[in-house]
């Protein structure tokens, strides 16, 4: 392709709210436009790696025997009334209506719409298991899009579907989708890990996610040094054992503390270390307010809570919930004399006593509150996150942290779907039975940013081989010469005939051009310039800078020998 007729629009200087290297890269070399916030274009050069990533994808799909389909964006309100899911969901799920009002969403996922597909077609477990997928257009409304292409409102996502007879069927496809990720993963050159994950409102307890490294990414990972334990920080037990530092029971003592509303600030006060405090949130489940109690050096994680009450339905109550409850603003709020609601608190609440609580009473704190003999707790659990060092369960090491983003995720739904869709086969009793599902997903367009996140250096990107835009970058670096034009139009007949060429024949700088070709970030280029009429030219890499002059009788086989050394 001549660069002359293409459009890659490059940037000398990216827009300031471009915080990501990749979203900062993607507009600068030319990828991308922005049309609204979170909403794109794709342009050429990022085009043709979409279309890589994809066909990798597709190509993965096949081995294990994935179907391609593809369903409609736009999805009617009744499916996802069926599936209890219209209401569950709030303003990430886009809505809209047709013009004859009737509901409908664009479709962020595809659960509803695979199942009623399914459930019409495949009525015999002979026809059973069948994976389907497609590569489409995803809408999520995100409350904050950001990071470019990492966290859009519209992306393009691979979504699979698997529907079983018995689970152990299920568990096959799983392993193999698990192994097909791992390939695609690896073939587009992410540095991943596939980690368990917590599998929220779907239910279940088998779901991975396959993160890529990087420290931009939303997700922190835990893993060990020793051992291949990795999970999500959502997920990540934390291990108890009792490590009672109890002194002996002292009389509860109310004191004034003006102003000291954190747990940082009553540690201060009582000059003791934070983790001698005990804070009190109140949240709440369903429609039910509980209090929950944590030491005041570790942070309540929200999706254990979730995973404890088994419902989506957790919110922190906000000041006047609190206020209606116990008379006292967030920062004074503690479990002395409260029996109005539940109180839980996580294991590690166990280890002290004569804990310093708020007293529900703005301004005032107790000292010395005592479980059992100032307050009951309804249970114990595991609702904190885990802290960097700790001992991960199972003497599997200790915990290390590694940011990641979320490329790919593979989920046993199970018959959540079919049940409540009634999906149902005929078994070989001929007895009528609920499908069993899993569901897969690949983020095509957030791989695309992953990869230049992990892929890039000062001047641009450094794009992996196997998703490269072009193969070759063909530069003539002054066409106002005779000698070099002409040079360069006969490699690039003789060129392109082997190679994805990319021939920048613009009438430019040499500094732009060099410039733009670090950008865009090919993985090889052949430059004409002053030695063209010896028929000399100028091989580079793009990963190491290493290039060679050679005359263009030894040019294939040098550019082959360069070529296939970048990975
Ligand atoms: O999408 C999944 C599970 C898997 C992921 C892989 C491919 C198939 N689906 C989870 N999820 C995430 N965000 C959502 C956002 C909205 Cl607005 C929604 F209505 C539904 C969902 C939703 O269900
Ligand atoms: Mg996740």
């Amino acid at each position: 392709m001549k660069q002359s007729k293409i459009f890659i629009p490059t940037l000398r200087e990216v827009p300031a709210e471009a915080e990501s290297i990749s979203h900062k890269l993607l507009l600068k070399s030319g990828m991308i436009k922005q049309n609204a916030r979170g909403i794109y274009s794709y342009l050429p050069t990022a085009k043709r790696v979409l279309n890589k990533i994809e066909q990798i994808v597709r190509e993965e799909m096949e081995v294990i025997d994935g179907v391609e389909v593809l369903m409609p964006v736009l999805q009617q309100a009744e499916l996802w009334k069926e599936s209890g899911r219209w209401d569950a969901y709030g303003p990430e799920l886009m809505r809209l209506q047709d013009r004859n009002k009737r509901d409908f969403s664009l479709g962020p996922t595809h659960e509803e719409v695979v199942t009623s597909l399914v459930r019409d077609e495949l009525k015999s477990y002979k026809r059973l298991p069948i994976t389907l997928f497609q590569i489409q257009t995803k809408f999520r409304d995100e409350q904050r899009p950001r990071f470019g292409l990492l966290r859009g409102r519209e992306f393009i996502m691979k979504d699979a579907y698997s529907f079983h007879a018995d689970e152990s069927s299920l568990d096959e496809t799983y392993h193999d989708m698990y192994n097909a990720y791992h390939k695609i993963f690896t073939r587009v050159g992410l540095n991943f890990r596939p980690v368990l994950a917590d599998s929220g409102a779907i239910g279940g307890d088998h779901t991975h996610e396959f993160m890529a490294l990087a420290e931009i990414g939303e997700d922190t990972i835990v893993y060990s040094e020793t051992s291949d334990f990795a999970a999500n920080i959502e997920k990540a037990e934390v291990a108890y054992t009792p490590n009672h530092e109890h002194t002996s029971l002292k009389d509860l003592e109310k004191i004034e503390t003006p102003n000291v509303t954190t747990a940082q600030a009553l540690a201060d006060f009582l000059n003791v270390t934070v983790d001698k405090i005990i804070k009190s949130m109140i949240i709440k489940v369903e429609d039910e307010y509980v209090m929950i109690l944590i030491r005041g050096h570790h942070e309540v994680n929200d999706v254990k809570l979730k995973s404890y009450f088994k419902t989506e339905n957790i919110e922190m109550a906000n000041d006047n919930e609190i206020e209606n409850i116990l008379n006292a603003k967030p920062g004074s709020l503690g479990p002395v004399n409260v029996d109005q609601i539940k109180i839980y608190a996580d294991n590690f609440v166990q280890d002290i006593n004569n804990l310093a609580v708020g007293a529900n009473d703005n301004g005032f704190h107790y000292l010395n509150a005592n479980v059992d003999r100032d307050f009951k707790i309804e249970a114990y659990g595991d609702f904190r996150f885990i802290l960097e060092g700790e001992a991960l369960p199972d003497n599997l090491g200790k915990a290390k942290f590694a940011e990641g983003i979320e490329v790919g995720q593979v989920f046993k739904l199970g018959t959540k779907y079919s049940e409540s869709m009634n999906a149902t086969f005929l078994d070989e009793q001929g007895k009528a039975k609920p499908l069993i599902m899993g569901c897969y997903g690949v983020g095509i367009s957030r791989t695309l940013a992953a990869v230049i996140e992990q892929h890039h250096d000062d001047k641009g990107i450094i794009w992996p081989k196997a998703i490269s835009p072009y193969e070759v970058h063909l530069i003539a670096i002054n066409p106002k010469k005779d000698d070099q034009k002409e040079l360069a139009e006969q490699l690039y007949s003789q060129l392109k005939n082997q190679y994805d060429v990319l021939y920048d024949d613009r009438k430019e700088s040499a500094g732009v051009k060099f410039n733009d070709a670090d950008l865009i970030g090919l993985p090889v280029r052949v430059m004409v310039g002053k030695k063209a009429a010896e028929g000399i030219v100028e091989v580079k890499r793009r990963d190491n800078s290493e290039s060679q002059e050679v005359h263009i009788d030894e040019l294939n086989d040098v550019l082959s020998s360069f070529y296939n050394a970048v990975k």
